[in-house]
């Protein structure tokens, strides 16, 4: 069953030892993530607010190789990031490969990933939706480099509000 109330976002940098990490990628990486989770509240009745305990239904964090949870990243390309589908513990979780070169803003990214659409990827699987055979769609399994708009394609859309319910016409 997904979860049907708003689910929460916490960056955990556990695990990570993101040696150049500094506090002015922080606020880059919320930006980025709360931007993600909009993506998904734009098109479905859902909603989501921030807090910073563990508790979350959807716990952020980078990671690289072995990391715990049986599922090793592998290193720069390849596996991304993955997620697990809703539910107790890890469920709802986004874990995020810290050896990509991962891009957070906006603009010319170069031969960097662009974090956001990762993201709205892996919080599609937080939600509940599996992989799209719709080459189009964000939840389709190969990472394209395409800029993410607040308007999902159709597959997205209609795989999200089959869960959660389409936003009244206002
Ligand atoms: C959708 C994405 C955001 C998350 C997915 C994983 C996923 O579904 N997470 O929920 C992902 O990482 N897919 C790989 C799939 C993949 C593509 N190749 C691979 C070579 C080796 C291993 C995997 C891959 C060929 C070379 C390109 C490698 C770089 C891009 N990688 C991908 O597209
Ligand atoms: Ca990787
Ligand atoms: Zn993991
Ligand atoms: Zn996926």
């Amino acid at each position: 069953m997904p979860i049907a109330k708003a689910a929460q976002t916490l960056i955990k940098q556990k695990y990570s030892d993101l040696v150049n990490w500094t506090m002015e990628d922080a606020p880059q990486v919320r930006r980025a993530l709360t931007e993600a989770l909009s993506v998904w509240a734009h098109s479905s009745k859902l909603t989501f607010r921030e807090v910073q305990s563990d508790q979350a239904d959807i716990q952020v964090l980078f990671a690289r190789g072995d990391h715990g949870d049986g599922y090793k990243f592998d290193g720069p390309g390849m596996v991304l990031a993955h997620a697990f589908y809703p539910g107790v513990g890890r469920g709802g979780d986004a874990h995020f490969d810290a050896d990509e070169k991962w891009h957070f803003t906006d603009g010319e990214r170069g031969d960097a990933t662009n974090f956001l659409g990762v993201a709205v990827h892996e919080f599609g699987h937080s939600l509940g939706l599996g992989h799209s055979s719709d080459q189009n769609a964000i939840m389709y399994p190969w990472y394209h480099d395409n800029d993410v708009d607040i308007n999902l394609p159709a597959d997205d859309r209609n795989a999200i509000q089959q869960l959660y319910g389409a936003k009244e016409k206002t």
